[in-house]
């Protein structure tokens, strides 16, 4: 068994994750082809097989518990295909879409797709330009991992969801960029369900749980650059 699948699998039996032998090897074609890539390009700095395995695959899919059956699951920021495709690749029965607003990142999430025979819709769009057309309120689910902090991201991700849907904010130290995001909660009808903490405590990584109380003013999002300049 090669070192990545090793390695991944002790994580997921030590984070009661059931992932059978066809989970791991899609994981592990994916992971070949991110290494390729990365060879001619800059995807990612976390190459080594363990270190890949805890933390880009098995981080992605701690939280799967959170994800309803068959949902739409948008992931907003994607870069390499994080946390949306290890999450497909484990749920079969979710639909990915996958927003990234870096051309050579969607070109390779597309590559990285099919080399580990999943479906993946890929969406080379701002968040904040898609959440102003027809998918907007239109996803069950949104992930989102490293892209922004919490209260700036909630605008982005918070318009692509239907009342009732759920918000997975991933991160790492996380009180501080709570506690500014309340003015941005209320703005956007999100409700904070749990936070669930990465197993093992290796790394200080959480994930956020939210829930959408409401639909929200069309006026968001705004553009990025107000956004960021007057957060919510
Ligand atoms: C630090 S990377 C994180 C990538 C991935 N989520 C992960 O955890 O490995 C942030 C990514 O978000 C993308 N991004 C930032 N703002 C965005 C926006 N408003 N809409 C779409 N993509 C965005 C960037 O192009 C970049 O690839």
């Amino acid at each position: 068994m090669s070192e990545f699948i090793d390695e991944l699998k002790t994580l997921c039996r030590q984070g009661g994750i059931e992932a059978g032998q066809d989970v791991l090897e899609r994981m592990e074609e994916y992971y070949e082809c991110m290494k390729e890539t990365n060879r001619l390009y800059n995807l990612t700095a976390i190459t080594e097989p363990k270190e890949a395995a805890l933390k880009h695959f098995f981080d992605s899919i701690v939280p799967e518990g959170e994800i309803p059956g068959k949902s739409r699951v948008v992931d907003v920021g994607s870069g390499a295909g994080f946390p949306v495709v290890p999450l497909k690749i484990l749920r079969g029965d979710i639909s990915a879409f996958a927003v990234e607003s870096s051309k050579k990142k969607c070109d390779f999430i597309v590559q990285g797709a099919q080399a580990a025979r999943i479906d993946v819709t890929v969406m080379n769009v701002r968040a904040e330009e898609l959440a102003t057309g027809k998918p907007r309120e239109s996803y069950d689910v949104c992930v989102s991992r490293a892209v922004a902090q919490l209260r700036v991201l909630m605008e982005l991700c918070a318009p692509l969801l239907k009342d009732g849907g759920r918000f997975l904010a991933y991160k790492g130290d996380y009180e501080k960029e709570l506690n500014e995001a309340a003015g941005a909660m209320k703005a956007l009808n999100l409700k904070l369900d749990k936070v669930i903490d990465m197993p093992g405590g290796e790394l200080a990584h959480h994930v956020l749980v939210f829930h959408k109380t409401g639909m929200i003013a069309q006026k968001y999002p705004r553009r990025y650059a107000q956004i960021v300049k007057s957060p919510l």
